[in-house]
């Protein structure tokens, strides 16, 4: 049997290696030539998966290790008889610690002691937008929630959600949306010139789904004027050739890394090796967990937090900070080139640097309040006390 795969996915030989041969492509430059032999396929986000790739192909199951699935053409897959599966909320938590990381940064810059002050409107509450808002609530955050594809299939839960406008008007909006194009809650360009003009310089825009949800021209435009929003962008229009101009002019700038967490690839592995498995009638015999190490920074200790809010930050930002990955893609934007420019965005999402989420960190805290414990319980740290 011939896996074909994205030669950015972690642990291909351990989980494949003895299902079948595994050959490595570039995941970015994938062609029909590639995978015409191929009966299994694995992608990333990066590799537009249709008939252009495959017809003719001997492929009878695709996987993707990511949460997104609009690089893929999902109807016709499903016409030719094609078993896909993708990694549902095999990287949620990762894209959490960057969202909290990105709060906490955002709220040492309005000099609020207690970021919890801040409300946050989270537009698309799956598995990502469905996390953050737990942390949130338990972290006491006032939190309002846009999805309507949900208000309408829970109208129980009539309360619950708030119209888009509403979550737009918050001091934090989160967008966590899928992109799609032609659904009745179509996402494209959802955020545009008119839903820019309601925003303020007091407001953050964070963007940590897919690029093409803000109509990146209008934003651009906005960002020129005097009363804009900070933004901080993850995703963009147009990966991995994106708009230097934009990453000059948003707040945080980084390279659709916000899911990139060690735990989040590896379970996304995972997740494709375990409906592969299924998919070709085999057992299922190796986990994610057994192929993660042991942190490198594995423990912070707080004995007696005077500032209670500066000590669950600390310990955030020794697990994420995002400034080091906006200081790169800065650097990145400096080559002259469009082309060198593209290679570099895609160098920085290859040679990623090992990150380990919250989770895996664990804090000592002696002498500390109740309070305190509860919020970095609420953040997903383990505690030692
Ligand atoms: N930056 C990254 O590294 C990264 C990592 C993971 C996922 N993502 C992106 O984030 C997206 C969301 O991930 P998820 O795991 O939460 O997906 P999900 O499918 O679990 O949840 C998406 C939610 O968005 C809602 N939604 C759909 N259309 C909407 C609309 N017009 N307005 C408001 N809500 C709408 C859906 O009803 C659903 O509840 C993914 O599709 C992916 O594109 C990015
Ligand atoms: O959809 C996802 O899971 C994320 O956007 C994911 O982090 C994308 O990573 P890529 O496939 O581009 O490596």
């Amino acid at each position: 049997m011939l896996i074909v795969a994205d030669e950015n996915i972690p642990l291909l030989d351990a989980f494949f290696g003895d299902i079948g041969e595994i050959r490595r492509v570039s995941g970015r430059t994938m062609s029909s030539d590639d995978v015409k032999d191929a009966d299994v396929l694995l992608v990333r986000s990066v590799t537009r998966v249709g008939s252009d790739l495959l017809e003719g192909s001997r492929v009878r199951f695709v996987g993707t290790a990511t949460i997104g699935t609009d690089h893929v053409d999902l109807g016709w897959l499903e016409e030719k008889g094609i078993r896909f599966s993708a990694a549902p909320g095999c990287n949620a938590n990762s894209v959490v610690d960057y969202v909290l990381a990105v709060l906490s940064l955002y709220a040492e810059r309005r000099a609020l002691d207690d970021w919890s002050q801040l409300s946050v409107g989270i537009v698309g509450v799956g598995n990502v937008g469905g996390e953050l808002a737990e942390k949130l609530f338990r972290l006491g955050f006032t939190v309002k929630l846009c999805d309507p594809p949900r208000a309408d299939r829970e109208p129980e839960s009539e309360n619950k959600f708030v119209g888009l406008d509403e979550a737009l008007a918050c001091d934090v909006v989160s967008l966590h949306t899928p992109l799609t194009r032609d659904s009745a809650y179509q996402t494209y360009h959802m955020v545009g010139e008119q839903q820019l003009a309601g925003m303020n310089s007091e407001q953050l825009l964070i963007n940590s789904g897919r690029g093409e949800v803000i109509d990146s021209a209008a934003l651009g435009k906005c960002l020129a004027g005097a009363n804009a929003p900070l933004v901080a962008l993850d995703v963009w229009e147009q990966e991995p050739r994106i708009n230097p101009d934009l990453v000059s002019k948003v707040w945080l700038a980084t390279p659709h890394i916000a899911g990139y967490s060690l735990e989040g690839k590896v379970q996304g592995t995972e997740m494709i090796y375990q409906a592969a498995c299924q998919f070709l009638g085999l057992p299922t015999r190796k986990k994610a967990g057994q192929f993660l190490p042991e942190p490198a920074l594995s423990k912070v200790s707080f004995t007696s937090a005077a500032d209670e809010h500066a000590a669950v930050r600390i310990a955030l930002r020794a697990c994420y900070d995002p400034r080091q990955d906006d200081a790169r893609l800065r650097n990145a934007m400096k080559k002259p080139s469009v082309d060198d420019r593209g290679k570099a965005f895609d160098s920085l999402r290859r040679d990623y640097p090992v990150r380990r989420e919250c989770s895996s960190l664990k804090v000592q805290l002696k002498g500390t309040s109740k309070s305190l414990q509860d919020s970095f319980r609420a953040i997903g740290f383990k505690l030692k006390i």
